[in-house]
């Protein structure tokens, strides 16, 4: 299959920035004359939505690790198949918050084993992969810190009420699968200020995807 735009997609802990970088990234490709359709995971589709509000809600969680994933995967081909191929194919860049690799970090930290998540993955995405992975890489006490600052109710959801342990395990996991795919990732220090993540952001983006991007002025997230 022909991909005409590109596919970028932002992983790392809560609270690491993801959303806030993708948003101000968006800005600066459209400025640069390309379209850009921005989603997230899970959900991006109305059914993919759905799932997402159960798997967040915490009823998913009795259905243990492998089910999870599963309903991650079910989320995700539901994604790709009906938003994520058609944009690309239409030659418009898709940013997209959380993709495959948090599957890996997050059910694959619960014990889904790396031949089940793989076979999840191929049956999920078929030939797509995402072209760039920026990995915004934070101290998850940090990052948990912004997470609890910005959330609107006092209840953190199911994923975020884990143990720091927890936490800590992911951002290895991230930082080592970026280890072991060099080309496709590309680590960014999020403990900087919002300005300067934005930054290497968007020079990344240029370097790695050839992109050329209009310089990045001050402004409000
Ligand atoms: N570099 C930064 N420095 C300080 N605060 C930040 C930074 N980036 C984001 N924030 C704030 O931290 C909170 C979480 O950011 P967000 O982009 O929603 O993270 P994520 O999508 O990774 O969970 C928000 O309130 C946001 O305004
Ligand atoms: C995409 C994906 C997300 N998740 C988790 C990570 C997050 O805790 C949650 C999505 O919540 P979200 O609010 O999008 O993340 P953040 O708090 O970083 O902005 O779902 C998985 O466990 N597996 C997955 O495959």
């Amino acid at each position: 299959m022909e991909h005409r735009g590109v596919f970028l997609t932002f992983e790392g802990g809560e609270g690491s920035g993801k959303s806030t970088q993708l948003r101000r990234l968006a800005k600066t490709m459209q400025r640069a004359g390309r379209s850009v359709r921005v989603t997230r995971e899970p959900g991006g589709t109305p059914a993919a939505e759905a799932l997402r509000t159960a798997l967040l809600s915490g009823e998913a969680k009795a259905l243990g690790p492998l089910a999870e994933a599963c309903l991650f995967a079910s989320a995700r081909a539901d994604h790709v198949s009906q938003l994520i191929k058609p944009a690309l194919r239409q030659g418009q860049d898709v940013l997209c918050d959380r993709f495959i690799d948090s599957t890996r970090a997050y059910q694959g930290g619960a014990g889904v084993s790396a031949e089940h998540l793989h076979l999840l993955e191929e049956l999920a995405l078929g030939d797509l992969k995402p072209h760039l992975t920026l990995l915004l890489d934070i101290d998850v006490e940090e990052g948990m810190k912004r997470a609890d600052a910005r959330r609107q109710t006092d209840e953190p959801d199911r994923f975020e009420a884990d143990r720091m342990p927890e936490h800590e395990q992911r951002r290895q996991a991230f930082l080592q699968m970026a280890g072991n795919e060099p080309d496709r990732f590309a680590v960014i220090d999020a403990s900087l200020p919002v300005d300067a993540v934005e930054a290497a952001v968007t020079a990344i983006v240029t370097k790695r995807l050839g992109i050329d991007l209009p310089p990045v002025g001050k402004r409000s997230s």
